[in-house]
Parts: C-alpha cells; sequence; structure tokens
C-alpha cells in the first residue's frame, strides 16, 4: 500500500535551503518482501585488486589505531568526463587517499559554491547521468582499495526511486553516502533502505546547528559525521574557522564515531591545523574540482591533481 507522506523542508543542518517551502514527497510503501542478502560479486578485476575495499567504519577504525587521519577528496563525476574521473578515482586512490567523496551531478546544487556548481554544470553538460557514473564504478571499483562515498542531492534519488537508488549503489561497490540537503526527518527513510545495502549514511552537523539536533544527527549518522566547519556553501577559504576545536569538542561529547572536517579547505595547513584539532578526517572538495575540471585540457588537470594532491596529503603525514 503506497503512502505519499510529504515532508515540507526546514532548515535542520544550518543551511537555509533557497526554497524551503518545496516538499519533498517521500514514496514510501511497507516492504513485504525481504531483500536476499547482497552478495558483492567478486568480479575477476576484484580479484586482483590490492586489498578489498572496506566501509567507512572500518577504514576510520584501521586509521585511528594507527593514529593516521582520513584524507578525503571531493571530485564531481563526469568533470571534465567520466573517463577521466575513473582516471582520477585510481590517482587519488594511489596517492593516499583514505576514502573518496563522488559527487552526483545535479542541476540545483544549491548547497554548493561557484566552483562546484560550475563543475556539475560541465558534467551535465557532456551529458553524465546516474547510469553513466554507476557503469564507471563497476569497473573502476575493484581496483580501488579506498572506499567510495557518493554525494547526491535528494531529488535523483527520489527520482530514481530510493530502494532502486541504494541497490544501484550497492551493487557497483559504493560504501557510503552523503545526501546534503536531506531534512533530518528524511534521512530516516533513506537509511532503512540504506542499511539494507550495507551502505553507510553519513549524516551532517553545521556550526549553526542546535545541540539537541547535532545529538540527533551524530546518533543516526553512519560510517562516519561530517562537521561543515563553516556556515554558507561549499568553496575554498582563506582559512579555517577557528570554531572547529569548540564543535568538535561537542560533537565528542555525544558520540565517539569519527568525525571528518570540510568546507573551505584547500592548503596543507589547512588540513595540518584540522588535523591538530583532532578531527579523524579532513574533506577537500572545491580546491581539487577547480584544479581537475578548469584545466586546459584532462591530461594537464591529472598532473596538476597530482601534484596537488600529494602536497596536501604530505600535510597529514
Ligand atoms: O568544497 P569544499 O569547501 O572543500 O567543501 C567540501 C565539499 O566540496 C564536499 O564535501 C561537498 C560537495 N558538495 C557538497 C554539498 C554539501 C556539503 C558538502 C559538499
Amino acid at each position: 500500500m503506497a503512502t505519499f507522506l510529504r515532508y515540507t523542508n526546514t532548515s535542520v543542518t544550518g543551511f537555509q535551503l533557497k526554497n524551503p517551502q518545496n516538499p519533498f514527497y517521500l514514496h514510501s510503501h511497507s516492504q513485504t518482501r525481504t531483500l536476499s542478502t547482497q552478495k558483492r560479486l567478486v568480479t575477476p578485476m576484484a580479484a586482483l585488486s590490492i586489498t578489498p575495499t572496506t566501509n567507512i567504519s572500518h577504514t576510520f577504525r584501521k586509521l585511528k589505531d594507527q593514529g593516521k587521519v582520513a584524507f578525503i577528496p571531493y571530485i564531481t563525476a563526469g568533470d571534465p568526463d567520466l573517463s577521466t574521473t575513473a582516471q582520477a578515482l585510481k590517482m587519488l586512490d594511489s596517492y593516499g587517499s583514505d576514502v573518496i567523496e563522488l559527487g552526483v551531478p545535479f542541476s540545483d546544487p544549491i548547497q554548493d559554491g561557484p566552483v562546484i556548481q560550475a563543475s556539475a554544470t560541465r558534467s551535465l553538460a557532456r551529458g553524465t547521468n546516474f547510469n553513466a557514473i554507476m557503469s564507471m564504478l563497476k569497473e573502476v571499483v575493484p581496483q580501488l582499495s579506498c572506499p567510495i562515498v557518493l554525494f547526491s542531492y535528494l531529488n535523483p534519488i527520489l527520482k530514481h526511486g530510493v530502494e532502486k537508488f541504494m541497490h544501484n549503489i550497492m551493487d557497483v561497490g559504493v560504501h557510503g553516502l552523503v545526501v546534503p540537503d536531506a531534512p533530518f526527518e528524511v534521512t530516516e527513510s533513506l537509511r532503512q533502505e540504506a542499511v539494507k545495502n550495507k551502505i553507510e549514511l553519513a549524516l551532517l552537523t553545521t556550526p549553526t546547528t542546535p545541540t539537541d539536533r547535532m545529538k540527533d544527527i551524530v546518533e543516526a549518522s553512519e560510517g562516519f559525521v561530517y562537521l561543515v566547519s563553516s556556515v554558507g556553501v561549499t568553496g575554498v577559504r582563506e582559512s579555517v574557522n577557528e570554531q572547529v576545536p569548540t564543535l568538535l569538542r561537542e560533537i565528542r561529547e555525544a558520540t565517539s564515531k569519527p568525525v571528518a572536517v570540510g568546507f573551505g579547505l584547500s592548503k596543507p595547513e589547512h588540513l595540518k591545523k584540522v588535523a591538530e584539532w583532532g578531527a579523524d578526517g579532513v574533506i577537500v572538495g572545491s580546491a581539487i574540482v577547480k584544479v581537475l575540471g578548469e584545466a586546459k585540457c584532462p591530461k594537464e588537470g591529472l598532473r596538476e591533481l597530482e601534484t596537488f594532491i600529494k602536497s596536501l596529503k604530505s600535510a597529514l603525514l
């Protein structure tokens, strides 16, 4: 029996969406069938892969045992094109990324600044779509040693169908998911489907998230907690918000889950500072997207990416 639940979106994680009245119709129906336990097919390539990719929580636990901070780059799938994305994923993995965030380009990326908005526009203009991204990942993921966290706005997931979306991303070997514009109330239904497909749904908290709401968020977050370091949209900042140590402390009082910090980080000294403040992971998006997507040609973008990643990673060694 299908029921349509109407959620009026409210600012939950401290982001004010441009059209807060925008209702989300979530089609949810009783789960009469149980999904067969999904076995991850071991493709020949996977059998050759260096080490089987592990889930997000395990990755953070391993790094913590080694006293290391996770280096987490973000790139937009299909910018400048999907074959460059495939090469970039392998390069990011081989140069020491511990988790890679891969963005599904969307036409209305309201929480992204100009760099990632332009990146999504370029990718969509090339015709990048969800199925093409899944086909690329099916080939590439078995060659990676670090897990992938997919980034998607809520709308494309609802359009695809939550169950189908979660099954598709599990099938290609994605381990984590972040849906930055999903109101906390909606994440519960996303999580039900995610858990069935062994996908860890990480949630975001921000400097303006009320303490009680932050506690709910970190309690429900899986894999890691995404601490958005500064209010506003993604994009390089000159310096890192000095509030982060306090925010980290408040989160640590509420959960022992790993916390990764993102927004505005673009230089080795930013990463060093956030690592010294005790973050379990540092996330860099716009600065990397710019290097890869705004280069004169894909080859040059990959060359510059290599240099840039090495400089960022060195700050964490
Ligand atoms: O771009 P920055 O300022 O380095 O921030 C990381 C960010 O790009 C990445 O985590 C991300 C991409 N799109 C998002 C939307 C919302 C929250 C986070 C994101």
